[in-house]
């Protein structure tokens, strides 16, 4: 389905939807560890359950009801697993694949056609060289594992993914060994990490790092059943203020901000940055925007989910938005950067497209157009959002919200917004 979407302004208050990132986790690691391990504060949307349908055909009972998970029964490693679908969350395949890893029995994981084209194959090499047997036609899935693994000494690159580090780490305290980690290269996405290694401990495990995002050792342990809750999240509230510098008038964003790492409170810098007033209090952020933002150098590499947020600000920059060292945004749901810098210039951003960004001025020449997000939810939203401040446009595939804002058009609708879903 695709939107309309006209000029409009918003007002009110609104709540920031919980963390993806620390759902999965939170998820993962409770039906690790069973024994009525809870996660609260969920986020409950097509990625997230995706998660918990992949826990379930690893041998979890989980209750889940509207803004929890309570793993009665854990994963039962050595159990028979049919294949598994994680549509097209690629942190779920990702993280069950080394759960897959643990199993003696081959396991088929596939997904949507997105995830079909996204890379595995460091995670499968890293898996191969300490005993998994791993296939897929060109590192990407449908992939299979068999393992037992036992544990040992991996390398994996950092320069694609962290979710394939996340993913050894999960898995390796419940290997007979343990395992030594060696990451090869710059790393991206870091924070991830420190999400994952911080989840963890909240489920008693503990990562000895020698050497920060470059080496870690990970002995055998059990994850211990505790109560987990989830944040909120930060790529969320980076379109909410971006949607908000754009078009806002008086909106307060709830939502505690919690002390578990995230990369993408980065926003918050940029937004400053481009001569955004901020006011954040224990549970609600406002802020007042300029007539016009400034422009300025961003870096991604720790926060590649920022990219349309920030790409749609150059709507409102005298100066141009510049982003770099998020290659990475390539490989994601679509190839963002490729997307962005065929989408913007149809409502009159003047963009260059950069192998590890982009390059966007503001011109004034905005003007209404039909956008095609290609079902990436965070383009989809990003769009959106930037045709409710020049109006007059459409945006296709509307469904791809439930990936990550399953009531983001209404949400944004009962603030003023005018995003009506129309037939193709
Ligand atoms: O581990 C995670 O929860 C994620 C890691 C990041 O991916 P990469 O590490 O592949 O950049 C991020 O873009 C994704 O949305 C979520
Ligand atoms: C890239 C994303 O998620 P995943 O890698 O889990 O598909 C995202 O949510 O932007």
């Amino acid at each position: 389905m695709n939107c309309k979407v006209e000029k409009s302004k918003i007002n009110g208050v609104i709540d920031c939807p919980s963390n993806k990132s620390y759902t999965h986790r939170g998820i993962f690691l409770a039906s690790l560890a069973g024994n009525n391990s809870k996660v609260e504060n969920i986020l409950i949307s097509a990625d997230t359950k995706a998660t918990i349908e992949a826990c379930k055909k690893f041998g979890a009972v989980i209750e889940v009801n509207d803004s929890a998970v309570i793993v009665k029964e854990p994963i039962k490693i050595g159990s028979t697993v049919p294949e598994i679908n994680t549509e097209n969350s690629g942190t779920t395949i990702r993280i069950a694949i080394g759960i897959a890893s643990l199993f003696s029995e081959e396991i088929t994981l596939t997904g949507d056609d997105s995830i079909q084209k996204r890379p595995m194959q460091p995670l499968l090499d890293a898996l191969a060289s300490i005993g998994a047997k791993c296939s897929s036609t060109d590192g990407k899935p449908p992939v299979k594992i068999k393992g037992s693994i036992l544990g040992g000494s991996i390398k994996i690159p950092g320069n694609l993914s962290s979710q394939f580090i996340s993913s050894l780490l999960i898995s390796a305290p419940l290997t007979k060994n343990g395992i030594n980690l060696t990451i090869e290269g710059d790393l991206v996405s870091k924070p991830y990490l420190d999400a994952t290694i911080a989840t963890m401990r909240k489920f008693g495990v503990s990562v000895q790092t020698l050497i920060p995002y470059k080496k870690y050792n990970i002995s055998p342990q059990i994850y211990k059943n505790t109560t987990f809750n989830v944040p909120i999240d930060f790529s969320s509230l980076a379109l909410l203020l971006s949607f908000t510098v754009l078009n806002g008038e008086d909106v307060t964003i709830k939502g505690s901000m919690g002390n578990l790492p995230q990369g993408d409170e980065a926003f918050i810098d940029f937004l400053e940055q481009l001569g955004v007033a901020i006011t954040i209090n224990e549970d609600e952020i406002k802020i007042k925007s300029p007539k016009k933002l400034t422009g300025g150098i961003f870096d991604l590499r720790n926060s590649p989910d920022l990219l349309p947020p920030l790409a749609i600000l150059s709507l409102m920059s005298s100066e141009p938005i510049q982003i770099v060292n998020v290659k990475h945004a390539r490989l994601k749901e679509t190839d963002r950067i490729s997307i962005l810098a065929r989408e913007l210039p149809k409502i009159g951003i003047i963009v260059e497209e950069k192998e590890d960004g982009l390059i966007l001025k503001p011109s004034d020449n905005l003007t209404g157009a039909k956008l095609d997000s290609e079902n990436d939810h965070r383009l989809f939203m990003a769009f959106c959002i930037a045709g409710t401040h020049i109006g007059n446009c459409t945006v296709t595939d509307s469904e791809s919200v439930q990936v990550s804002y399953p009531n983001f058009i209404q949400e944004m609708n009962r603030l003023g917004a005018k995003i009506d879903i129309v037939k193709s």
